[in-house]
């Protein structure tokens, strides 16, 4: 098995996606993480860019020891000094330099000739040499140069003092054949390639970021670059979830490994993302929440009894866990797993009752949660619990300098009625303290949230709550003109839920000890 070195660029070439735009804290935290995963180097900035960037490469290449740290530079002695700055006190300074080397980009954005491309790589890299131990050198646009040139240019950089050469196919252009070809073509011309470490960098502007730097790899490339949840300039960079999961699964085909401990992946996906607020869409290979998620039936059953005929990455590899979530394609065998999880041991007469109902509120509802399922158990097993309050009567008093109070009638179960007034530091706080103390339960509020419904001015009210009963919370919805009684009605609702919830798991306790 050919070793791979994973070259993780989240901080440089991610960074520079749109809406992106991390503090050196956030950067050292996301090294720190990219550090436990096991990356081999850890492009941190690019330091001539910012003083922010400069600081951040600086801090990491303090602090980070367990991955190598690099920076990227122009192909410019200012961008090479600052990078040195930034990076001297690393385990092994590294930099990256840069220079295009394609038609279009040396013509119209470097304006500059062939030659003196060559001529700016050479004295760069030669420059760098003399401060770094470890030089990197990329031909930007590499997948659009012409080949004769890119062996000159390579040959001429490695000469110079480059111990890395990367071909990056910079605008996402190229297909998985024509990478292959490419890395073939360097391997077997350029005379000098046994001195350097081939790498290669994808774009992917046409969804083959990934596919193209699996096929370099298996044309020889020894260093993969990509980035955290594929994040990057315009549509992204190749995921480094996604290729480090095909080199594990599929060893047998790439017969190559990386150094990466896997279980380390998604924690590192949810820390990039929360830091740079992209979300990973659940879709989304390897990291994605339904990644490992089976919803259908059939896919459910046999997920039951053998999980392997539906799973190709066990979730346990990249540290998540499969789940079978139960909507609108579940059946029974889910179903019936779920229930037992919940603690329900009915009959198989009063689990199709329950399933009946359940795949009639599927097509109401787009998610089925497990207070859903709770409804519906208690409903089928003639729990009466589940209103064990109702709410008939509210009023508040508010004012400016004065306390909030409010008064409260509920019908109980048996048509009796209780009323009962109490005071909060505000209105909705003097309906739940009233409300708590006429059920008498011991709930404290773990979460309001109110909004309005179809908007306009005469829109409904729609608020939840979440109550923390012992050791469980319970949710609450409750909808009205006004915002207080939905408040109310709410709350009320949550704590019916705990009550019938505490009444069945008594009934089946009892059943069981009978
Ligand atoms: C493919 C890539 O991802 S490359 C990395 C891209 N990343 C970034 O650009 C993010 C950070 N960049 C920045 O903050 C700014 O662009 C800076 C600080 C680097 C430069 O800013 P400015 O001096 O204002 O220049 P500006 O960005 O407008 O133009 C780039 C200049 O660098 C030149 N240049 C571009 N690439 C290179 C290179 N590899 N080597 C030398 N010069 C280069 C351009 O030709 C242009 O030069 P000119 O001013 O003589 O025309
Ligand atoms: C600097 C280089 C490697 C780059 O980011 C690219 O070409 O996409």
């Amino acid at each position: 098995m050919r070793k791979i070195n994973v070259f993780d660029t989240s901080l440089r070439d991610g960074e520079q996606m749109p809406g992106i735009a991390l503090t050196v804290k956030e950067k050292l935290e996301i090294a720190r993480q990219l550090e436990r995963l096991g990356v081999d180097i850890i492009e941190a900035g690019f330091p001539a860019s910012s003083p922010g960037d400069f600081q951040a490469v600086k801090e990491i290449a303090e602090t980070v020891k367990g991955s190598s740290i690099t920076g990227l530079a122009r192909a410019k002695k200012s961008d090479i000094d600052s990078a040195w700055e930034a990076l001297k006190s690393s385990a092994e300074p590294r930099v990256h330099v840069f220079l295009a080397t394609s038609p279009i980009h040396m013509e119209h954005k470097l304006k500059l000739t062939p030659d003196q491309v060559v001529e700016r790589a050479v004295e760069s890299v030669r420059y760098a040499a003399e401060k770094f131990p470890h030089v990197q050198f990329s031909a930007e646009d590499a997948n659009r140069s012409e080949w004769p040139f890119l062996k000159r240019i390579i040959e001429a950089a490695i000469d110079a003092g480059a111990s890395v050469i990367n071909l990056p196919d910079t605008v996402g252009y190229r297909t998985p054949e024509e990478i292959s070809k490419l890395f073939e073509f360097v391997t077997e011309n350029v005379k000098n390639i046994d001195r350097a470490i081939l790498s290669t960098h994808n774009h992917d502007d046409l969804g083959m970021g990934v596919a193209n730097s699996l096929a370099a790899i298996s044309a020889g490339a020894g260093q993969v670059e990509c980035t955290i949840n594929g994040i990057g300039e315009r549509a992204g960079n190749a995921a480094l979830e996604e290729i480090a999961v095909a080199l594990q699964i599929r060893s047998d085909y790439y017969q190559a490994k990386t150094g990466l401990k896997l279980s380390e992946l998604k924690r590192t996906s949810a820390l990039v993302s929360r830091l740079t607020s992209m979300n990973v869409p659940g879709n989304k290979a390897v990291v994605g929440a339904n990644a490992f998620a089976h919803e259908s039936g059939i896919h459910q059953d046999g997920m039951l009894k053998n999980k392997e005929t539906y799973e190709i990455i066990t979730p346990e590899l990249v540290g998540a866990t499969s789940t079978l979530p139960l909507g609108k394609h579940s059946g029974r065998h889910a179903f019936k797993t779920k229930l037992n999880e919940l603690g329900f041991s009915g009959s198989d007469e009063k689990l199709q009752t329950i399933f009946s109902a359940f795949k009639q509120l599927c097509d109401k509802k787009k998610e089925v949660t497990e207070d859903d399922l709770y409804a519906l158990i208690a409903d089928a097993t003639d729990d009466q619990d589940s209103t064990a309050y109702e709410l008939t009567a509210l009023q508040v008093t508010y004012g400016m300098n004065h306390v909030p109070t409010a008064t409260i009638r509920l019908k109980k179960q048996d048509d009796s009625e209780i009323e009962e007034a109490g005071t909060g530091s505000g209105s909705v706080e003097a309906i739940y303290n009233t409300l708590a103390k006429m059920t008498g339960g011991n709930y404290s509020l773990a979460d309001y949230r109110i909004q309005s419904v179809n908007g306009g001015e005469d829109a409904l009210a729609e608020v939840h709550v979440r109550i923390k009963a012992d050791d469980f919370e319970q949710s609450g919805r409750g909808v009205a003109h006004d915002v207080l009684e939905a408040s109310a009605k709410a709350y009320l609702h949550a704590v019916n839920r705990v009550i019938a919830r505490k009444h069945y798991a008594k009934r089946e306790m009892a059943k069981v000890e009978s």
